[in-house]
This record gives C-alpha cells, sequence and structure tokens, in this order.
C-alpha cells in the first residue's frame, strides 16, 4: 500500500506505466507511447460569480494509464460530482484541460462533445437507465447505433458472457434483478471500446452481497478488457475494489492509497474530513 499527502503523488503498477496525480512537470516521462486513457491538467470549475461564487474543483492534476481501477472518495460538497462531470464531458472546466485519450475535450463545442461521449466515454449510474421496452441485448447495443456504428457479433457476444448475461439475451428490464439490470448497464458501457468507463456510485441501489458480485466484475473487466474504470464513491467498502483510492477534499486531492483495505480507506477518509 502506498500512502501521500503530497500534491504530486506518482503511483508506481509494476504492469502499467505509472500513474501520476499532480504537476506533469513533476511526472516521470511516460513509459509508452499510448496516450493515457484520462488526463486532467490544472483543471478548476467555479459555479456562479461575485461574492456568490463557489470553486469546486481547485486546479485538479491527474493521469490515469489504461486498465486502472480508480475510486475518487471525499466528503458531501468536495466536488466529487463537479470532478466526474468534468472529466467525462459532461461540463466543462472553467480552466484546465481535460484529455480523453489524445483527445482534447475541454474545448469542444457541445454537440461536437456528445458525439465524442458517445464514442470515447461509458457511464454506469446507481439508477441503470435501461430502456424498458428493449430486450438486455437491445440495451447493451444501444450506444452503437446511436453513434452510427455497426454491432461487432464477437465482441458483443464476449461482452454478454463477461457480464454473466448469456442467458438473458431476450429478457426486458423488467424482468431482470437489481444485480442483472446493472450487468447490463455495464455491458452497454463497455460495448463502444471507451476510453474510460465513469461509474457514479454503481452499488448504491443494490444489497451488499450483489453490490459485491457488481464491484467484482468493474474489476475484472480491467483485467480482461484493459478498461479504464473511474468510479466515484462516499463508501469506503466500494472503494476497496479500486487498484486505487485518491482522496478529494474541498475541491482538492489530499493523497492517495493503494490496494487498501476498507478500514484503511475509512480512517483516511476520517483524517481528510479534519485537514
Ligand atoms: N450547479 C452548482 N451551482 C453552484 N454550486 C454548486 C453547483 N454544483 C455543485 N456546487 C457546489 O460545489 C461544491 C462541490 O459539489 P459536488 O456536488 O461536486 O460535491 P460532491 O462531493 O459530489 O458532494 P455529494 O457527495 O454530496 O454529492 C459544493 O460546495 C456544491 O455546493
Amino acid at each position: 500500500m502506498g500512502e501521500s499527502d503530497a500534491r504530486v503523488i506518482t503511483i508506481a503498477n509494476t504492469s502499467e506505466p505509472a500513474t501520476t496525480i499532480g504537476t506533469p512537470e513533476a511526472a516521470p516521462a511516460p513509459a509508452s507511447t499510448v496516450a493515457p486513457a484520462l488526463r486532467l491538467d490544472a483543471v478548476v470549475k467555479s459555479y456562479g460569480t461575485g461574492t456568490s461564487a463557489v470553486t469546486a474543483l481547485r486546479g485538479i492534476d491527474l493521469t490515469l494509464e489504461r486498465g486502472s481501477f480508480t475510486a475518487i472518495m471525499g466528503p458531501s460538497g468536495s466536488g466529487k460530482s463537479t470532478f466526474l462531470h468534468a472529466a467525462a464531458g459532461l461540463d466543462t472546466p472553467t480552466s484546465g484541460s481535460v484529455r480523453i485519450g489524445d483527445t482534447d475535450i475541454s474545448r469542444m463545442r457541445a454537440n461536437k462533445l456528445a458525439k465524442f461521449r458517445r464514442q470515447h466515454v461509458g457511464f454506469v449510474f446507481q439508477a441503470y437507465n435501461l430502456l424498458p421496452a428493449l430486450t438486455v441485448e437491445q440495451n447493451i447495443t444501444l450506444p452503437l447505433l446511436l453513434a452510427g456504428n455497426r454491432v461487432e457479433r464477437g465482441w458483443l457476444d464476449r461482452i454478454i458472457r463477461s457480464v454473466g448475461l448469456d442467458a438473458l439475451r431476450q429478457r426486458r428490464p423488467a424482468e431482470l434483478s437489481g444485480g442483472q439490470q446493472q450487468r447490463v448497464a455495464i455491458a452497454r458501457a463497455l460495448i463502444t471500446r471507451p476510453d474510460v468507463v465513469f461509474a457514479d456510485e454503481p452499488t448504491g441501489a443494490l444489497d451488499s452481497r450483489t453490490g459485491l458480485q457488481v464491484l467484482e466484475l468493474l474489476a475484472q473487466m480491467t483485467r480482461e478488457l484493459n478498461q479504464t474504470i473511474v468510479m466515484v464513491t462516499h463508501d469506503p467498502v466500494v472503494a476497496s475494489h479500486a487498484d486505487r483510492v485518491i482522496f478529494l477534499a474541498d475541491g482538492a486531492f489530499v493523497g492517495s492509497l493503494e490496494g487498501a483495505t476498507t478500514a484503511q480507506i475509512a480512517d483516511r477518509m476520517t483524517g481528510s474530513r479534519t485537514s
């Protein structure tokens, strides 16, 4: 387990190039020429103006390599949702840049950004947001149809098998359990081979046993498909399934833990509240 409170954090990983949090100048030279899955440089997000202005993100630097599973944790109001919206291209930063793969999305116009998101970003939310009239298979392939891409049969079959839905392809959401519906949502997030999947409290609506299975599935997707996943949560149990946990307090990253247990994460959270 590694821990740091420094503003610049470098986390070495034996199988992947280093993951860095901090100013780009402080980062080591990249180990490969493949662009990181996600890179934020000096991202600031403010809401409102004048005396009522709130700065929700205060200069976030983050580089995530492909195949990493990262949890972003912080107390209520620390900026988790704002981070997720800025990093996923759902909102535009006030300043700084966000790169997904080798594309800078921070100054993209709304319609181009929406198109980019459909192709390059996957989302898994607490609410599954499945279309009730469509079958499991149709829900999963919907992002491809919306993006105007054809369905690759082999890839679809692999994804459906990976999430354990092979026998349920023709069912409709109402005929599935909560855990099964979230598996459909995960498969739907993966089908476009996105650079990053963003998960926002993905187990919030599930009982703890089913939630555990969903978290294990997300971890498995990072290993089997080299999928990059960023998960926002306030729950140390949930965060403990990620490879590393980055702590957000008052709009800034204040440290990280690697391979940490629930107890270690909970202890660190208590510390970040008082710092
Ligand atoms: N649209 C908005 N207008 C003004 N202030 C906002 C807006 N959205 C968020 N904020 C403020 O920005 C800060 C960060 O909010 P954010 O929702 O990102 O935190 P969070 O960590 O996701 O909180 P929670 O865990 O409670 O959902 C808070 O002070 C919040 O009040």
